[in-house]
């Protein structure tokens, strides 16, 4: 097999005397969609920002092409080609969509040059801009402010900002949280599109378990802060494991999001 592109080693993290992320030991390949599922408060946004930086490890290695990135910031991981969407910081309010997806073409690129090539090369950056803003189905929204967006367009312009920077890791925490019903396909949809190029890795934090089993090759389940099931899809939501922690967990979780035909009628 391929070296892994993104991998974690016994990656922790304490806060006061509780590890929220607990030796979660786990490599990830490109071409692979990754779901990383769990009951809430299991930790698994605390490991998503682990890998991107968000957060310093308590112990353990997070190594990005074989590379050991643990004392690296957001910042220059980013650099490296990790990209995490919805954190919606990334946005300029007051600047248009396409404006915001032309500044992170632009950073890509690389701002530096004389005025004169600048002013030819923003052309390109705006064209390159336009075909993002395209793919996410965001192009008849190029000259709205950003602020002025709906919440799930809010999310399509993240995804924008994030593809316009061309990571090869890509990470979408949630990515259908709070959209209406007819935003969801396209945000799945562009998922899909980036999974069948084939040549990324991509993470999925997702408690929906009909979107995990559309779209993930593999399931890796953490519970208590601890990885406890890794591996295919069906297999995963079959084990006893993944049925005892979800089935042991509280109200606000969806169980049937996770329910296997075995499961419902446990639960039924
Ligand atoms: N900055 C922090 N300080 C203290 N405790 C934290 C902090 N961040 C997370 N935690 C704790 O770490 C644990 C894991 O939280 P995390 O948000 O990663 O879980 P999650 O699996 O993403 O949950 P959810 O599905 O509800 O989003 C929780 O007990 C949470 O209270």
């Amino acid at each position: 097999m391929s070296h892994p592109v993104l991998e974690t080693r016994e990656l922790t993290i304490r806060f006061g005397g509780h590890a929220a992320v607990d030796g979660v030991s786990a490599a990830f390949h490109a071409g692979t969609l990754t779901a990383i599922v769990g009951p809430n408060g299991a930790g698994k946004t605390t490991y998503f920002n682990l890998m991107s930086g968000q957060l310093a490890a308590t112990a353990g290695r997070v190594l990005l092409d074989g590379v050991d990135v643990t004392g690296l910031g957001p910042a220059a991981r980013a650099r490296r080609g990790m990209g995490r969407a919805f954190q919606l910081t990334n946005l300029f309010p007051n600047l248009s969509v396409l404006e915001n997806v032309r500044l992170a073409v632009q950073a890509r690129a690389g701002g530096g040059g004389d005025l004169l090539s600048l002013w030819s090369r923003r052309r390109d950056w705006i064209e390159i801009a336009e075909r993002v803003l395209e793919s996410v189905n965001l192009a008849n929204a190029r000259h709205t402010p950003a602020a002025a967006l709906s919440h799930g367009d809010k999310r399509k312009l993240d995804v924008a900002i994030m593809m316009a920077l061309e990571p090869h890791v890509l990470m979408f925490d949630e990515p259908t949280a709070g959209m209406s019903v007819d935003e969801v396909p396209v945000i799945l949809d562009l998922i899909h599109a980036l999974k069948a190029e084939g040549t990324r890795t991509i993470l999925l934090v997702e408690h929906k378990m009909d979107v995990v089993r559309s779209l993930a090759d593999r399931i890796v389940v953490l519970h208590n802060g601890r990885l406890v099931a890794d591996g295919e899809p069906a297999e995963v939501i079959a084990s006893p494991i993944v049925q005892e922690a979800y089935l042991g967990m509280p109200a606000r979780t969806t169980v049937q999001d996770l329910a296997s035909p075995a499961l419902e009628r446990a639960h039924g």
